[in-house]
């Protein structure tokens, strides 16, 4: 069974109770997105194999350690995933970035697909899932499948806030891949909607409510 990470340092649990405010606007909302994604790749990246080289440093030569020549990619789930890249970018600057674009069907919940453009080395990276809310998991199941329908097999999924019922369905179709949270709320209401939750990932971001 896949891993549940909750990030709770308290830099993220800070900034998420601003963006879970409701009278928190949209710059204010996205720039906060975007710090939380950073401190979460923090976290996320934490397992990444190094190794040794030698540096030459103004003094001596230092004994020191880089990462792996582990490829990453990082795949928003459009929309509301896009508010998390390039807080990622900032500490991951080399990863490459594909588009999974699934919007929820409002009355049955269920998600459909509407784009995907994924790095032509996809298969050979290992892949960070992103989506702000993880709520039935309809989309994220959709989105992992997407990519191991593709041949990938490395797939973490990052996500600020799910629901347990979200948390559930991923690790039941998904067991292999591990989850990466920033709080685990209470219950979906009868719109499909996390509670407290912060509404509407999507709207909040780009404003358009
Ligand atoms: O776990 P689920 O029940 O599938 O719900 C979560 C999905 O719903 C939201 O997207 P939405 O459909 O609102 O699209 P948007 O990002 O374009 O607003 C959210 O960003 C997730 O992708
Ligand atoms: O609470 C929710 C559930 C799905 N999508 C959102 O943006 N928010
Ligand atoms: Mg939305």
């Amino acid at each position: 069974m896949g891993k549940v990470y909750i990030t709770d340092h308290p830099l993220i649990q800070h900034k998420l109770t601003y963006i879970r405010d409701e009278a928190t606007k949209t710059k204010d909302f996205r720039d906060l997105v975007d710090e939380v994604a950073t401190l979460m790749a923090y976290e996320i990246t934490r397992d990444l194999p190094l190794e040794n080289i030698q540096v030459r440093t103004p003094v001596a030569t230092a004994d020191s350690r880089i990462i792996s020549g582990r490829m990453l990619g990082l795949i928003p789930i459009l929309r509301a995933g896009l508010g998390m890249v390039d807080g990622i970018l900032k500490l991951i600057p080399a990863a490459k970035v594909g588009h999974i674009g699934l919007y929820r069907d409002p009355n049955t919940l269920q998600p459909v697909e509407y784009y995907v453009k994924l790095p032509t080395d996809v298969q050979e990276r290992l892949l960070i899932v992103i989506d702000p809310m993880l709520a039935t998991g309809g989309s994220a199941n959709m989105a992992i499948e997407a990519l191991k329908k593709r041949g990938c097999t490395q797939i973490k999924l990052m996500c600020l806030i799910a629901a347990p019922e979200g948390i559930q369905a991923v690790q039941q179709e998904h067991p292999d891949i591990d989850i990466y949270v920033a709080a685990i709320d209470d219950y979906l209401n009868d719109h499909g909607y996390i509670v407290p939750g912060l509404g509407d990932a999507g709207d909040r971001l780009f404003g358009t409510k």
